[in-house]
C-alpha cells in the first residue's frame, strides 16, 4: 500500500510512532525514504553470511516487518544458527510474523515482541541495527552497544545502519538537499516531506558519521569502517576481535 499518511493537512502533527497505520504502509515509506535501503538490507544478508558461525544466535534489532531477517534467512547455513528478531511494536511484530512464515527457510527465526533495552544478547555471531539506534533515547544508546559488544562472540560483526548529521554545515546541507530531491522524485508532496520532518523530529534523534565511528571504537571494537553510503544515509560494520 502506497504511504499517503502525511498526504493532507494534519491539525496537529504528533509525534511519530510505529502504529499500525504505518505498518501498513512501511514498504513504501521506507524504501521512498531511505536512499539505499534495498541494497543495504540485501548486502546484510550477504554480510551475515560471511560472519555466520554455526551454533551461534543472530540478532536483528528493530527488525520491523524483518526484512533484514529474510535477506539473512536467503544466505545463512552455518549449522544451528538461529535469528532472533526484536521489536517494541505489536503491529510491527504481528505483521512480521507473517512475513516470516510466509518464506520457506531452513534458519529458525524467532520474532520477539520487547524493548531492546531490556533483552539479553548472547553468544552472536552478527547483531543488526538496521536504521533502529537513530529512536534510541540518546542517552541509553551507549549501554545498548556495550550490551552488543558484550554479548558478540570473537569474531562477531554488528552491522549498524542510520541516517547521518554532518559536522560539516555545508556537506549537512548539500546531502539534506539531496535527500529532500530523492523523496521528490519518489512523489512525495512538499507536504508530506515538511509533516513526515515534524512528526521525527522529536523521536528520531541522529548522530554524526564521526560520532558513530569514534563511539563504535571506544565501545572496543577491533575493526570499525562504513561500507555504504547514500547521501545522508549509510551503514558501518564493526568487527569484534
Ligand atoms: N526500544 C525499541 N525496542 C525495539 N524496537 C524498537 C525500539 N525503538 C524503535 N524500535 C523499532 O525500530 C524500528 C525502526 S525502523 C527499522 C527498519 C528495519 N530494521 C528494516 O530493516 O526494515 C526504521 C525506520 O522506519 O526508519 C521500528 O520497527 C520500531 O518499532
Ligand atoms: O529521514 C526521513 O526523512 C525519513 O522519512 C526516515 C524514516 C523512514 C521511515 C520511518 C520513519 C522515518
Amino acid at each position: 500500500m502506497r504511504d499517503n499518511i502525511y498526504a493532507n493537512p494534519h491539525s496537529e502533527v504528533k509525534d511519530f510512532t510505529f502504529d499500525r497505520s504505518v505498518v501498513e504502509v512501511f514498504p513504501d515509506m521506507i524504501q521512498r525514504s531511505v536512499p539505499g535501503y534495498s541494497t543495504i538490507v540485501s548486502s546484510i544478508g550477504k554480510l551475515a553470511k560471511q560472519f555466520q558461525q554455526e551454533n551461534s544466535n543472530i540478532y536483528d534489532l528493530g527488525c520491523s516487518l524483518g526484512a533484514a531477517t529474510i535477506a539473512m534467512r536467503k544466505f545463512v547455513d552455518a549449522p544451528n544458527c538461529k535469528i532472533i528478531g526484536v521489536d517494541n511494536s505489536e503491529a510491527m511484530v504481528e505483521r512480521c510474523r507473517l512475513h516470516i512464515n510466509a518464506f520457506k527457510s531452513s534458519v529458525p527465526a524467532e520474532i520477539q515482541c520487547a524493548d531492546i533495552n531490556d533483552i539479553e544478547i548472547e553468544n552472536a555471531s552478527v547483531v543488526v541495527m538496521n536504521f533502529t539506534l537513530q529512536f534510541i533515547p540518546p542517552e541509553k544508546r551507549r549501554f545498548l552497544l556495550d550490551k552488543i559488544y558484550a554479548g558478540l562472540k570473537p569474531g562477531g560483526v554488528f552491522i549498524l545502519s542510520e541516517k547521518f548529521v554532518f559536522d560539516d554545515e555545508t556537506i549537512n546541507d548539500a546531502l539534506t538537499d539531496l535527500h529532500l530531491d530523492f523523496k521528490r522524485a519518489n512523489g512525495y508532496s512538499e507536504l508530506e516531506i515538511s509533516q513526515k520532518r515534524s512528526a521525527i523530529e522529536n523521536v528520531m534523534k541522529i548522530d554524526s558519521f564521526q560520532a558513530h565511528i569514534e563511539r563504535l571504537g571506544n565501545v572496543g571494537f577491533s575493526h570499525v569502517s562504513s561500507w555504504y553510503q547514500c547521501f545522508n544515509f549509510g551503514s558501518f560494520i564493526a568487527i569484534k576481535k
